[in-house]
């Protein structure tokens, strides 16, 4: 094993003596961001491509108002895929831009100009739109978008997919993002309550992540945390209820302890983070290997804006590692993540690393609440609000509709699959794509 140097930041306790946080630094936030650790563990990610943002690109996820790409190749099978559904055909004539005040009326030459803002993407920023609809092409037709740490989770029900971050076209990524307030925290309030740093790290750049999109089991996606490189932590991530989970225990830790020790212990920056994970199922009729190898989802900062789920904050504070691991990034074999772990490594993380995995019980009252659905407070993102005030009325009716299908289809679901996939223990195959990891693009 290889030496490490310095010490992680340790919590500090507050003036009531309670475990407090350590302070957050801006390396740490940008350390999580997608395109910082995508290319170092891209052969345990889904396959996914990381395009860089134009300013003129953030300005429109900015702006009030949708306006959207009106070339043929963004509106592919229109009129198949219209059926009864809500889609922004004539996107202009959904989200009109506010009437223009007379006071700003005069005789510039711009007036018979359409401003930058009201041009749609195709024309806006041509070169980005095409590289956005020729990596979905790539990605196998369906992608599930990110910013550099948010996905648009909270805007699924404006989606031409319901309920799900599914996107088939770069108009589809346009309106989650738009519509979407952790996308705009990305852009606004990243680095909001992070330690002033002496020195001047890497700036922000924003980027638009596409991951090769695949029907995703929540059941099995967890959450976990590392405190001094030692996996101390695992969480269910759907606050549901799966019986069958409850035999998969030692599968769960197991492919997770081995993407961590494989992968992440010795090789992320710092010493406390969390990372999110996808274990799909192995074979059918593999006893042994119940579940396949974990698949790396996200990683989180050690910082109170991760949500611990069904952990609290002081409890993974007040976490006593047996054996910390003191130090940073290591070699630069290391570095990249390419280096095999040997066997006595193995068995010095399974004496170290005996995470507390916790999973929904039933009649757990963590578990899924019905009558607050998650994200109700980002559903209505403000250019809709916005409309409704100034009297779309068209418009306004067919998102209502679609706001109420979006939520008995939610509840539908996860009744459904609370009673579908009891006892059965299956979850489906991430795609070849997946085991492959994937590029990034410049
Ligand atoms: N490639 C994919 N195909 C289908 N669904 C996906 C894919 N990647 C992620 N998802 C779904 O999207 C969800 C959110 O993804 P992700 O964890 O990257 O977003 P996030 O905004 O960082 O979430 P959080 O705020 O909880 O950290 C995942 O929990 C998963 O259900």
């Amino acid at each position: 094993m290889p030496a490490i140097e310095g010490k992680p930041a340790q919590p500090v306790a507050n003036q009531d003596g309670e475990v407090a946080f350590p302070p957050v630094t801006r390396e740490h936030i940008l350390h999580c961001s997608y395109d910082y650790w995508f290319p170092k563990y891209r052969t345990s990610c889904i396959r996914s491509e990381i395009i860089p943002l134009t300013p003129d690109f953030v300005s429109y996820i900015h702006e009030d108002g949708i306006v959207l790409a009106d070339d043929p190749s963004s509106n592919p099978n229109q009129e198949e895929e219209d059926d009864d559904d809500w889609e922004p055909t004539n996107p202009s004539s959904d989200f009109p831009p506010p009437p223009r005040d007379p006071r700003d009326e005069s005789d510039s030459d711009d007036d018979d100009e359409p401003s930058a803002a009201r041009l749609p993407p195709n024309k806006r920023f041509p070169e980005l739109h095409q590289k956005i609809e020729s990596t979905i092409a790539q990605l196998g037709g369906s992608v599930a978008p990110k910013l550099n740490w948010s996905s648009p989770r909270d805007a699924t029900w404006i989606s031409r997919h319901p309920n799900t971050i599914k996107c088939t076209s770069a108009n589809d990524i346009y309106i989650l993002l738009k519509s979407s307030s952790f996308i705009s925290h990305d852009l606004d309030h990243a680095f909001d309550d992070c330690a002033p740093t002496s020195q001047s790290p890497p700036p922000f750049q924003p980027v638009l992540v596409l991951r090769s999109y695949f029907n995703i089991l929540p059941s099995l996606e967890f959450r976990c945390f590392v405190k001094d490189r030692n996996l101390v932590a695992i969480t269910q991530r759907d606050p549901n209820y799966y019986p069958f989970l409850r035999s998969l225990r030692p599968h769960i830790t197991t492919r997770i302890r081995e993407l961590f020790t494989k992968r992440l212990k010795f090789t992320f920056p710092e010493a406390d983070f969390s990372f999110d994970v996808y274990i799909p199922e192995a074979s059918y009729d593999d006893e042994v290997n119940r579940l396949g190898r974990a698949r790396l989802i996200d990683i989180n900062p050690w910082a109170p804006r991760t949500d611990p789920i069904l952990f609290g904050w002081d409890e993974l504070l007040e976490i006593n590692v047996k054996r910390p691991v003191i130090g940073g990034p290591l070699s630069a074999q290391e570095e990249d993540g390419s280096e095999e772990e040997s066997e006595s490594d193995d068995e010095e993380a399974e004496e170290e690393d005996q995470p507390e995995l916790r999973l929904v019980e039933k009649d757990d009252p963590a578990a899924y609440n019905f009558s607050s659905p998650a994200f109700s407070a980002h559903k209505l993102p403000k250019d809709v609000v916005d409309a409704s005030q100034a009297g779309e009325g068209g418009g306004m009716r067919e998102l209502a509709e679609r706001f109420r299908e979006f939520e008995t289809g939610r509840r539908e679901g996860a009744q459904g699959q609370q009673g579908g996939q009891g006892g059965q223990g299956r979850v489906e195959e991430v795609t070849e794509e997946g085991e492959q990891g994937g590029g990034t693009s410049t």
